[in-house]
Protein backbone atom coordinates (compact mmCIF):
# COMPACT_ATOMS: atom_id res chain seq x y z
CA UNK A 1 0.00 0.00 0.00
CA UNK A 2 1.30 3.86 -0.54
CA UNK A 3 1.10 6.17 2.01
CA UNK A 4 0.95 9.36 1.23
CA UNK A 5 4.03 11.49 3.36
CA UNK A 6 1.48 13.86 4.93
CA UNK A 7 -0.60 10.44 5.88
CA UNK A 8 -0.60 9.81 10.12
CA UNK A 9 -2.20 6.74 11.19
CA UNK A 10 -6.02 6.68 12.40
CA UNK A 11 -5.92 8.80 15.66
CA UNK A 12 -2.89 11.07 15.28
CA UNK A 13 -2.28 14.19 14.49
CA UNK A 14 0.56 16.93 14.28
CA UNK A 15 -0.07 20.45 16.32
CA UNK A 16 0.56 22.88 13.42
CA UNK A 17 1.65 27.03 14.36
CA UNK A 18 -0.11 28.35 16.52
CA UNK A 19 -1.77 26.03 18.15
CA UNK A 20 1.32 23.64 19.47
CA UNK A 21 2.25 27.25 20.79
CA UNK A 22 -1.01 27.42 22.41
CA UNK A 23 -0.99 23.85 23.59
CA UNK A 24 2.57 24.74 25.47
CA UNK A 25 1.07 27.81 27.42
CA UNK A 26 -1.77 25.75 28.52
CA UNK A 27 -0.05 23.41 29.82
CA UNK A 28 2.92 25.81 31.34
CA UNK A 29 0.10 27.01 33.27
CA UNK A 30 -1.81 24.15 34.29
CA UNK A 31 2.15 22.58 35.18
CA UNK A 32 2.99 25.83 37.19
CA UNK A 33 -0.35 25.55 39.20
CA UNK A 34 0.94 22.17 40.53
CA UNK A 35 4.41 23.45 41.12
CA UNK A 36 3.26 25.56 43.47
CA UNK A 37 1.27 23.39 45.79
CA UNK A 38 4.26 21.85 46.05
CA UNK A 39 3.92 18.79 44.13
CA UNK A 40 7.39 17.82 42.20
CA UNK A 41 7.78 17.40 38.49
CA UNK A 42 8.66 13.64 37.19
CA UNK A 43 8.82 12.29 33.86
CA UNK A 44 8.33 8.98 33.20
CA UNK A 45 9.51 6.46 30.12
CA UNK A 46 7.18 6.65 27.22
CA UNK A 47 7.43 2.73 26.99
CA UNK A 48 7.56 0.23 29.53
CA UNK A 49 7.73 -3.70 29.48
CA UNK A 50 4.20 -4.89 28.91
CA UNK A 51 4.03 -6.98 31.79
CA UNK A 52 5.15 -4.50 34.22
CA UNK A 53 3.09 -1.90 32.66
CA UNK A 54 0.06 -4.45 32.58
CA UNK A 55 0.85 -5.59 36.61
CA UNK A 56 0.41 -2.03 37.44
CA UNK A 57 -2.48 -0.80 35.33
CA UNK A 58 -4.87 -3.30 36.83
CA UNK A 59 -6.42 -5.91 34.69
CA UNK A 60 -9.07 -3.80 33.33
CA UNK A 61 -6.61 -1.58 31.12
CA UNK A 62 -4.32 -4.38 29.96
CA UNK A 63 -5.69 -4.32 26.88
CA UNK A 64 -5.66 -0.42 26.15
CA UNK A 65 -1.84 -0.60 25.41
CA UNK A 66 -0.30 -0.28 21.80
CA UNK A 67 2.53 -2.72 22.30
CA UNK A 68 5.43 -3.74 20.21
CA UNK A 69 8.55 -6.34 20.40
CA UNK A 70 11.78 -4.28 21.22
CA UNK A 71 14.45 -5.55 18.82
CA UNK A 72 16.94 -4.91 21.36
CA UNK A 73 15.97 -6.44 24.44
CA UNK A 74 13.23 -9.15 22.67
CA UNK A 75 10.97 -8.08 25.21
CA UNK A 76 7.00 -6.67 24.81
CA UNK A 77 7.07 -3.08 25.37
CA UNK A 78 3.74 -0.74 25.92
CA UNK A 79 3.85 2.59 25.70
CA UNK A 80 1.65 3.82 28.35
CA UNK A 81 -1.53 4.78 28.15
CA UNK A 82 -2.30 6.50 31.67
CA UNK A 83 0.97 8.36 33.47
CA UNK A 84 -0.70 8.00 37.11
CA UNK A 85 0.15 4.37 36.49
CA UNK A 86 3.65 5.14 36.07
CA UNK A 87 3.56 8.07 38.75
CA UNK A 88 3.04 4.99 41.39
CA UNK A 89 5.77 2.37 40.05
CA UNK A 90 8.38 5.37 40.77
CA UNK A 91 6.90 6.48 43.91
CA UNK A 92 6.79 2.49 45.11
CA UNK A 93 10.27 1.72 43.90
CA UNK A 94 12.97 4.44 43.51
CA UNK A 95 11.15 6.93 45.60
CA UNK A 96 10.44 4.31 47.96
CA UNK A 97 11.92 5.31 50.89
CA UNK A 98 11.08 9.34 49.81
CA UNK A 99 9.01 10.90 52.67
CA UNK A 100 5.15 10.25 52.75
CA UNK A 101 3.06 12.02 51.75
CA UNK A 102 4.78 12.42 47.91
CA UNK A 103 3.62 14.79 45.83
CA UNK A 104 4.54 14.30 42.34
CA UNK A 105 3.42 15.88 39.06
CA UNK A 106 3.46 14.97 35.46
CA UNK A 107 3.03 15.56 31.70
CA UNK A 108 2.99 13.97 28.77
CA UNK A 109 1.34 12.37 26.17
CA UNK A 110 -0.03 8.89 26.26
CA UNK A 111 -1.75 6.39 23.67
CA UNK A 112 -4.28 4.17 23.61
CA UNK A 113 -4.53 0.85 21.48
CA UNK A 114 -8.24 2.07 20.81
CA UNK A 115 -10.24 5.55 20.02
CA UNK A 116 -13.17 6.35 22.48
CA UNK A 117 -16.73 7.06 20.64
CA UNK A 118 -16.35 10.48 21.82
CA UNK A 119 -12.45 10.95 21.45
CA UNK A 120 -11.04 9.87 18.05
CA UNK A 121 -8.34 10.84 19.16
CA UNK A 122 -5.60 7.58 20.26
CA UNK A 123 -2.77 10.03 21.34
CA UNK A 124 -3.67 12.61 24.26
CA UNK A 125 -1.91 14.77 26.10
CA UNK A 126 -2.01 14.15 29.84
CA UNK A 127 -0.99 16.03 32.90
CA UNK A 128 -1.83 15.48 36.93
CA UNK A 129 -0.89 15.18 40.25
CA UNK A 130 -0.24 12.69 42.80
CA UNK A 131 -0.14 12.76 46.18
CA UNK A 132 1.00 9.27 47.24
CA UNK A 133 0.53 7.99 50.99
CA UNK A 134 -2.89 9.58 51.62
CA UNK A 135 -6.71 8.66 50.54
CA UNK A 136 -8.07 10.84 53.35
CA UNK A 137 -10.80 13.26 52.63
CA UNK A 138 -8.35 16.16 53.41
CA UNK A 139 -6.20 14.61 50.62
CA UNK A 140 -9.38 14.59 48.40
CA UNK A 141 -10.26 17.89 48.82
CA UNK A 142 -6.48 19.70 48.45
CA UNK A 143 -6.55 17.18 44.86
CA UNK A 144 -9.77 18.35 43.83
CA UNK A 145 -9.19 22.11 45.13
CA UNK A 146 -5.45 21.79 42.90
CA UNK A 147 -7.27 20.34 39.35
CA UNK A 148 -9.94 23.21 39.81
CA UNK A 149 -6.83 26.29 39.72
CA UNK A 150 -5.24 24.42 37.26
CA UNK A 151 -8.23 24.62 35.07
CA UNK A 152 -8.92 28.24 35.42
CA UNK A 153 -5.01 28.88 35.44
CA UNK A 154 -5.90 27.83 32.02
CA UNK A 155 -8.55 30.07 31.36
CA UNK A 156 -11.78 26.83 31.99
CA UNK A 157 -14.75 28.45 33.35
CA UNK A 158 -17.88 27.36 34.11
CA UNK A 159 -16.70 24.21 35.99
CA UNK A 160 -18.45 21.14 36.79
CA UNK A 161 -17.04 17.72 39.49
CA UNK A 162 -19.27 14.99 38.84
CA UNK A 163 -18.49 12.82 42.11
CA UNK A 164 -18.85 9.01 42.55
CA UNK A 165 -18.27 6.10 44.82
CA UNK A 166 -16.36 3.28 42.75
CA UNK A 167 -16.82 1.07 45.58
CA UNK A 168 -20.33 1.61 46.40
CA UNK A 169 -21.61 -1.55 45.51
CA UNK A 170 -19.54 -3.30 47.68
CA UNK A 171 -19.54 -1.60 50.44
CA UNK A 172 -23.82 -2.03 50.18
CA UNK A 173 -23.54 -5.56 49.78
CA UNK A 174 -21.33 -6.25 52.55
CA UNK A 175 -24.91 -5.59 55.21
CA UNK A 176 -26.94 -2.65 54.09
CA UNK A 177 -28.46 -4.42 50.61
CA UNK A 178 -27.01 -7.75 51.17
CA UNK A 179 -26.37 -9.67 47.78
CA UNK A 180 -24.56 -12.93 46.90
CA UNK A 181 -20.98 -12.33 45.81
CA UNK A 182 -21.33 -14.03 42.51
CA UNK A 183 -23.90 -11.26 41.56
CA UNK A 184 -21.97 -8.26 42.85
CA UNK A 185 -20.39 -7.47 39.26
CA UNK A 186 -23.67 -8.42 37.68
CA UNK A 187 -25.20 -5.47 39.30
CA UNK A 188 -21.96 -3.32 39.26
CA UNK A 189 -23.12 -3.54 35.33
CA UNK A 190 -26.57 -3.15 35.31
CA UNK A 191 -26.40 -0.06 36.91
CA UNK A 192 -23.25 1.10 34.68
CA UNK A 193 -25.92 0.54 31.73
CA UNK A 194 -28.17 2.32 33.96
CA UNK A 195 -30.75 -0.71 33.13
CA UNK A 196 -33.84 -1.16 35.92
CA UNK A 197 -35.33 -4.09 34.00
CA UNK A 198 -31.90 -5.42 34.53
CA UNK A 199 -31.27 -4.99 38.18
CA UNK A 200 -35.04 -6.28 38.55
CA UNK A 201 -34.29 -9.48 36.71
CA UNK A 202 -31.40 -10.22 39.11
CA UNK A 203 -33.77 -9.93 42.01
CA UNK A 204 -31.51 -6.84 43.04
CA UNK A 205 -34.77 -4.60 43.45
CA UNK A 206 -33.06 -2.98 46.24
CA UNK A 207 -30.76 -1.08 44.18
CA UNK A 208 -33.02 0.14 42.23
CA UNK A 209 -33.14 3.76 43.84
CA UNK A 210 -29.55 4.29 43.30
CA UNK A 211 -30.34 4.90 39.90
CA UNK A 212 -32.40 7.92 41.12
CA UNK A 213 -30.07 9.25 43.14
CA UNK A 214 -27.72 11.44 40.54
CA UNK A 215 -27.76 15.17 40.00
CA UNK A 216 -26.83 18.05 41.18
CA UNK A 217 -24.92 17.16 44.87
CA UNK A 218 -27.57 18.31 47.61
CA UNK A 219 -30.71 16.76 46.18
CA UNK A 220 -28.60 13.55 44.94
CA UNK A 221 -26.48 12.87 48.43
CA UNK A 222 -30.27 13.08 50.14
CA UNK A 223 -31.46 10.30 48.00
CA UNK A 224 -28.39 8.17 48.60
CA UNK A 225 -28.70 8.89 52.70
CA UNK A 226 -32.49 8.14 51.82
CA UNK A 227 -31.03 4.47 50.38
CA UNK A 228 -28.67 4.08 53.15
CA UNK A 229 -30.80 2.68 55.70
CA UNK A 230 -28.47 0.90 57.24
CA UNK A 231 -25.55 3.63 57.59
CA UNK A 232 -23.36 1.52 56.08
CA UNK A 233 -22.28 4.87 53.51
CA UNK A 234 -22.40 7.12 56.32
CA UNK A 235 -18.78 8.10 56.44
CA UNK A 236 -19.01 8.20 52.47
CA UNK A 237 -21.34 10.76 52.57
CA UNK A 238 -19.92 12.92 55.63
CA UNK A 239 -16.90 12.70 53.04
CA UNK A 240 -18.40 14.08 49.94
CA UNK A 241 -20.26 16.74 51.87
CA UNK A 242 -16.86 17.71 53.25
CA UNK A 243 -15.29 17.78 49.78
CA UNK A 244 -18.26 19.49 48.01
CA UNK A 245 -18.07 22.24 50.72
CA UNK A 246 -14.40 23.19 50.22
CA UNK A 247 -15.29 23.49 46.94
CA UNK A 248 -18.59 25.46 47.14
CA UNK A 249 -18.87 28.57 44.58
CA UNK A 250 -15.81 27.68 42.78
CA UNK A 251 -17.80 24.69 40.65
CA UNK A 252 -20.77 23.00 40.08
CA UNK A 253 -20.47 19.56 41.69
CA UNK A 254 -23.03 16.71 40.59
CA UNK A 255 -23.45 13.04 41.96
CA UNK A 256 -23.32 9.46 40.19
CA UNK A 257 -22.71 7.60 42.73
CA UNK A 258 -22.70 4.38 40.38
CA UNK A 259 -20.86 5.85 37.71
CA UNK A 260 -17.32 3.29 36.81
CA UNK A 261 -16.36 4.69 33.54
CA UNK A 262 -13.20 5.15 33.33
CA UNK A 263 -12.63 4.15 37.50
CA UNK A 264 -11.00 0.98 37.31
CA UNK A 265 -8.67 1.55 39.76
CA UNK A 266 -10.06 4.02 42.18
CA UNK A 267 -11.02 2.88 45.81
CA UNK A 268 -13.56 5.07 47.60
CA UNK A 269 -14.13 8.35 46.00
CA UNK A 270 -13.56 9.61 42.13
CA UNK A 271 -14.44 12.43 39.86
CA UNK A 272 -14.95 13.51 36.60
CA UNK A 273 -14.20 17.35 35.15
CA UNK A 274 -16.26 18.85 32.97
CA UNK A 275 -16.53 22.57 31.85
CA UNK A 276 -19.09 24.90 29.90
CA UNK A 277 -18.44 24.22 26.04
CA UNK A 278 -16.40 21.17 26.21
CA UNK A 279 -18.16 17.99 25.02
CA UNK A 280 -15.73 15.33 26.58
CA UNK A 281 -14.61 15.18 29.79
CA UNK A 282 -11.72 17.85 30.61
CA UNK A 283 -10.19 15.59 33.74
CA UNK A 284 -10.42 13.06 36.14
CA UNK A 285 -9.14 11.44 39.59
CA UNK A 286 -10.22 9.99 43.22
CA UNK A 287 -8.17 8.09 45.67
CA UNK A 288 -6.83 4.51 44.86
CA UNK A 289 -3.84 1.95 46.21
CA UNK A 290 -0.85 1.30 44.51
CA UNK A 291 0.76 -1.93 45.39
CA UNK A 292 4.03 -2.49 46.94
CA UNK A 293 6.75 -5.31 46.64
CA UNK A 294 8.13 -4.88 50.32
CA UNK A 295 4.60 -4.41 51.92
CA UNK A 296 1.11 -3.70 52.24
CA UNK A 297 -0.13 -1.66 49.33
CA UNK A 298 0.16 1.81 49.93
CA UNK A 299 -3.04 4.43 50.10
CA UNK A 300 -3.32 7.48 46.68
CA UNK A 301 -5.00 10.29 45.48
CA UNK A 302 -4.52 12.12 42.29
CA UNK A 303 -5.87 13.57 39.37
CA UNK A 304 -5.15 13.63 35.49
CA UNK A 305 -6.48 16.23 33.14
CA UNK A 306 -6.45 16.10 29.53
CA UNK A 307 -6.12 19.70 27.75
CA UNK A 308 -6.85 18.50 23.63
CA UNK A 309 -10.13 20.19 24.18
CA UNK A 310 -8.97 23.31 25.84
CA UNK A 311 -6.61 23.56 22.51
CA UNK A 312 -8.44 22.95 20.01
CA UNK A 313 -10.97 25.50 21.27
CA UNK A 314 -9.01 28.07 22.51
CA UNK A 315 -8.65 31.48 21.16
CA UNK A 316 -5.59 31.48 18.92
CA UNK A 317 -5.57 35.31 18.74
CA UNK A 318 -3.46 35.20 21.63
CA UNK A 319 -0.29 34.98 20.41
CA UNK A 320 1.38 37.83 19.60
CA UNK A 321 4.26 38.17 17.37
CA UNK A 322 6.01 41.34 16.32
CA UNK A 323 7.67 42.20 13.24
CA UNK A 324 11.12 44.14 13.09
CA UNK A 325 11.60 45.63 10.18
CA UNK A 326 14.99 45.48 8.39
CA UNK A 327 17.34 47.86 10.24
CA UNK A 328 16.04 47.53 13.40
CA UNK A 329 18.82 47.53 16.32
CA UNK A 330 19.77 44.25 17.64
CA UNK A 331 19.17 45.96 20.88
CA UNK A 332 15.65 47.07 20.31
CA UNK A 333 14.88 43.53 19.43
CA UNK A 334 16.43 42.41 22.55
CA UNK A 335 14.58 44.52 25.04
CA UNK A 336 11.44 43.92 22.74
CA UNK A 337 11.75 40.11 23.63
CA UNK A 338 12.97 40.81 27.45
CA UNK A 339 9.66 42.36 27.41
CA UNK A 340 7.46 39.93 26.66
CA UNK A 341 7.37 40.34 23.04
CA UNK A 342 7.89 37.19 20.30
CA UNK A 343 9.63 39.08 17.28
CA UNK A 344 10.08 38.23 13.77
CA UNK A 345 12.75 39.81 12.39
CA UNK A 346 12.70 40.96 8.66
CA UNK A 347 16.24 39.20 6.78
CA UNK A 348 15.48 41.04 3.08
CA UNK A 349 13.19 44.45 1.89
CA UNK A 350 10.77 41.56 0.53
CA UNK A 351 9.65 40.05 4.21
CA UNK A 352 5.93 41.21 5.09
CA UNK A 353 4.76 41.35 8.68
CA UNK A 354 0.99 40.59 7.14
CA UNK A 355 2.81 37.70 5.17
CA UNK A 356 4.50 36.17 8.32
CA UNK A 357 1.48 35.88 10.29
CA UNK A 358 2.53 39.32 12.69
CA UNK A 359 0.09 40.53 14.70
CA UNK A 360 1.95 44.10 15.52
CA UNK A 361 4.98 46.03 13.57
CA UNK A 362 7.10 47.54 15.14
CA UNK A 363 7.25 51.48 13.87
CA UNK A 364 8.41 54.83 15.28
CA UNK A 365 9.17 53.46 18.72
CA UNK A 366 5.61 51.77 19.10
CA UNK A 367 4.79 48.41 18.63
CA UNK A 368 1.59 49.13 15.56
CA UNK A 369 -1.23 46.28 15.17
CA UNK A 370 -0.99 45.16 11.84
N1 LIG B 1 -5.16 8.65 35.70
C1 LIG B 1 -6.60 8.54 35.89
C2 LIG B 1 -7.12 9.57 36.84
C3 LIG B 1 -6.44 9.52 38.17
C4 LIG B 1 -5.31 10.14 38.56
N2 LIG B 1 -5.08 9.77 39.83
C5 LIG B 1 -6.02 8.95 40.21
N3 LIG B 1 -6.86 8.79 39.20
C6 LIG B 1 -7.29 8.73 34.54
O1 LIG B 1 -6.74 9.37 33.67
O2 LIG B 1 -8.40 8.30 34.40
Amino acid sequence: MHIPPDLLPEGFRDRLPPQAEVAARVSRAMIDVLASYGYARVAPAMAEFESVLAKHSGDANRNQHLRFTDPVSGHTLALRGDITVQVGRIATTRMKDAPRPLRLAYHGQVLRLRAKQLRPERELTQLGAELVGNDSVAAACEIVGVAIDALEAAGVKDITIDFTLPDLVERLAEKALPLAADKIDAVRSELDMKDAGGLSALGADAYLPLLAATGPFAEAVEKLRAIDAGGALASRIHALEAIAGTIAGRANVTLDPTERHGFEYQSWFGFTIFAKGYSAALGRGGTYYIDRADGPSEPATGFSLYPDPLVDLADESVVRRLFLPLGTEAVTGAKLRHDGWATVAALDENDSAAVLGCTHIWMNGQAIPV
